[in-house]
């Protein structure tokens, strides 16, 4: 039976006071089942970074439960917390501003090594250095143990990053934008050192991106949840959502996403959008807070209420639209006051 790493419960996560208040993530539910991955994209702002710091117990949630193999997180005592701690490792966007400048890659791997008994003799601590950079492709490894991070290059510096977080044996890693300021053509094999990790390790991932490329590369045997102002408006399995995206915020995604054949690109159908312009978290629409810049939006119908995450259920395929739900016959999921326009009946 497959055994669940990390669960949200509704997890909403408030910023500011009064008037300043936002919802950075609101009413947010996933579950990453041991060995997957779950990918988060969504724009600029959508709540990604936030869920992915509360996976890692580097924030707290508002409201709502985090679940780790199914303890809630709040509840943990101090020993599990540190614990918990240790299992769940974040790889952050920016290698260079993560690893201490003065310090040799070996100084990097040494200290978490040691400092948790990882190792207990210092021949030990130099194979298990060099078995770290082999795992993540940086060979031969005494060419990099001595090097500081200025002297290695930005796809390099994140494999360094990444071994770092493999030092714990963690469990779950929260890679948060960790291929964006690497260059495009070392991209796909950071992204392919990464899913043999995964592979080969058992390690359960939550990645963060905001390009859906990049997303769907690393999460096509996973999932995919799209974020949008704080809310996750589709989620299922990344080929499902791809073949047939339901939410027309996805749509939109998935349309304006480069294709190998130029002339598939020139000729495919793009989903155009009513509104560039992302709403402000401090002064949502109404409703469906897409619905300003939606395609399908219906007056009367979409600003009443925001649907919620799982309106619409296609075999676990979730996704946030009244009006898909209708055209895809569960209008009985839809709150009959919306389906009668608003009128409490
Ligand atoms: N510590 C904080 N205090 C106040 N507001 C915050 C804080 N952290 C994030 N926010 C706000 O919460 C919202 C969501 O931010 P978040 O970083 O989670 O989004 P994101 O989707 O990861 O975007 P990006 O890729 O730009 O980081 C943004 O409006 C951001 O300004």
């Amino acid at each position: 039976m497959s055994e669940t790493a990390i669960e949200f419960v509704h997890v909403s996560k408030l910023f500011g006071h009064g008037k300043n208040q936002i919802r950075a993530v609101d009413d947010v539910s996933f579950k990453i089942e041991k060995g997957k991955t779950l990918c988060l994209v969504g724009e600029s702002g959508s709540g990604k970074s936030t869920t992915g710091k509360m996976v890692a117990g580097l924030l707290p949630p508002s409201e709502g439960k985090i679940l780790y193999k199914g303890k809630d997180v709040s509840t943990l005592t101090h020993s599990e917390s540190k614990q918990f701690r240790r299992a769940v490792q974040m790889i952050h966007q920016d290698p260079y501003a993560s690893l201490n400048p003065i310090r040799s890659v070996a100084q990097i791997l040494a200290t978490p090594l040691q400092h948790h008994h990882i190792v207990r003799s210092k021949p030990e601590l130099y194979r298990k250095m060099e078995e770290l950079l082999e795992i993540v492709g940086l060979t031969p490894p005494r060419d990099f143990l001595f090097k500081y991070p200025h002297q290695l290059s930005g796809g390099q510096r994140q494999r360094v990053a990444v071994a770092r977080a493999l030092t714990v044996n963690p469990e779950l890693i929260v890679a948060d934008e960790a291929v964006s300021m690497v260059d495009v053509s070392l991209r796909v094999s950071l992204l392919n050192m990464m899913l043999r990790l995964q592979k080969e390790l058992g390690v359960t991932f939550l990645f963060i991106t905001h390009d859906l490329a990049v997303a769907k590369h690393f999460a096509w045997e996973g999932q995919l949840a799209v974020m949008y102002l704080g809310r996750i408006v589709e989620l299922g399995d990344t080929q499902d959502l791809i073949a047939d995206p339901i939410h027309p915020y996805t749509r939109a995604l998935i349309t304006a996403l480069p294709e190998a054949d130029p002339v598939v690109t020139r000729t495919k159908k793009r989903l155009i959008l009513r509104s560039p312009d992302i709403p402000s978290l401090l002064n949502l629409p109404s409703g469906c807070t897409f619905h300003p810049r939606c395609p399908l939006y219906e007056e009367g119908f979409c600003e009443i209420e925001r649907p919620a995450s799982d309106v619409v259920n296609i075999n676990g395929h979730l996704a946030a639209c009244f009006v898909e739900a209708r055209k895809r016959g569960q209008e009985d999921r839809i709150p009959e006051f919306v389906r009668f326009g608003g009128v409490k009946v």
